[in-house]
């Protein structure tokens, strides 16, 4: 980027900067960043890691980085970055611009990124992770579209096969974590975006909505969320590992409500931790 040499780089949105902060010192030893909407799941993630890897300290002591703005949320445990990115493709977008600017400036090398979340399946028992094989947007191409300077940018959304095979080989150590490698539909809205009925506004029949539901079936598609396509277009774009890891709520073949017991839902978001804190334990040679 033209502006990362520059004197003084303000992360606005993290409350961070080169001057008021020595990143290196900060971050510089980050190998994994795991990413996820959330502030609260963000939170607790990294206090499961700090468990895992057994860290010094008290898991109540980690604090939130990112405190003095409420933007995004961000603990880090030894060399675990847990951030939470919010709502749909802007508010992701944004955070990763800073991020990755952050991993430059703190002088990472080698860090793999992660989005842990959380999505609607197709035709999968809900509780299913889908480990995203291609992120496709909503016409089932697996690209990202940016309008910059008034023209539209198109960047592809390919993630990282080895990574992939990877961590659907680590479902198979643990128990209890259905795992599949699929395509991942990215939209812009939850409801009419994603085909549900239920919005405050809706322009099709349930006849119309499954016949879509059907089509991204076809083309291989097994989740739909919010994010996948331009995390894997950014993390590409700028040379990092990337992987997608969702866990499905519901099969939307079957309704657009999400009616499930809080408890169960908690333990549904846990599956995706689960399965990466697993990785980076086997990659950080921890595992017995
Ligand atoms: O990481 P999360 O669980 O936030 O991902 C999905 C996609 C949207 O951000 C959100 C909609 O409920 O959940
Ligand atoms: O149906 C769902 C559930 C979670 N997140 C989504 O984007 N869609």
């Amino acid at each position: 980027s033209p502006q990362t040499g520059a004197v003084q780089d303000i992360l606005y949105h993290f409350n961070l900067g080169t001057k008021t902060h020595n990143l290196p010192a900060m971050f510089g030893d980050i190998k994994f960043v795991c990413v996820g909407g959330s502030a609260n799941r963000m939170r607790a993630f990294a206090q499961f890691m700090h468990q895992e890897l057994g860290q010094p300290g008290h898991v109540d002591d980690i604090r939130d980085i990112c405190e003095e703005t409420d933007r995004y949320s961000m603990f880090k445990v030894g060399p675990v970055l847990s951030v939470s990115h919010g709502m749909g493709a802007p508010s992701i977008s944004i955070m990763l611009h800073e991020l990755i600017k952050l991993l430059y400036h703190s002088r990472c090398r080698d860090v793999i990124l992660f989005r842990i979340g959380t999505s609607g399946g197709i035709g999968l028992a809900p509780g299913t992770v889908v480990i995203t094989d291609k992120a496709v947007d909503s016409f089932f191409r697996p690209q990202f579209e940016q309008v910059v300077l008034g023209k539209v940018i198109v960047r592809s959304t390919e993630l990282d096969e080895g990574l992939s095979k990877e961590l659907l080989q680590c479902s198979t150590e643990l128990p209890d974590i259905p795992t599949v490698i699929a395509n991942t539909m990215c939209t812009h809205d939850f409801y009419e975006g994603q085909g549900r009925l239920d919005g405050a506004l809706c322009s099709f029949s349930t006849e119309e909505k499954l016949e879509y539901l059907r089509k991204a079936h076809e083309a291989g598609v097994r989740n739909i969320e919010m994010e996948s396509t331009v995390f894997a277009a950014m993390c590409r774009m700028c040379n990092l590992k990337a992987a997608v890891i969702c866990v499905t709520l519901l099969n939307r073949f079957e309704g657009d409500q999400i009616s499930t017991h809080h408890d169960v839902l908690v333990e549904y978001q846990q599956r995706p931790q689960g399965l990466v804190a697993h990785f980076i334990k086997k990659r950080l040679g921890l595992m017995a």
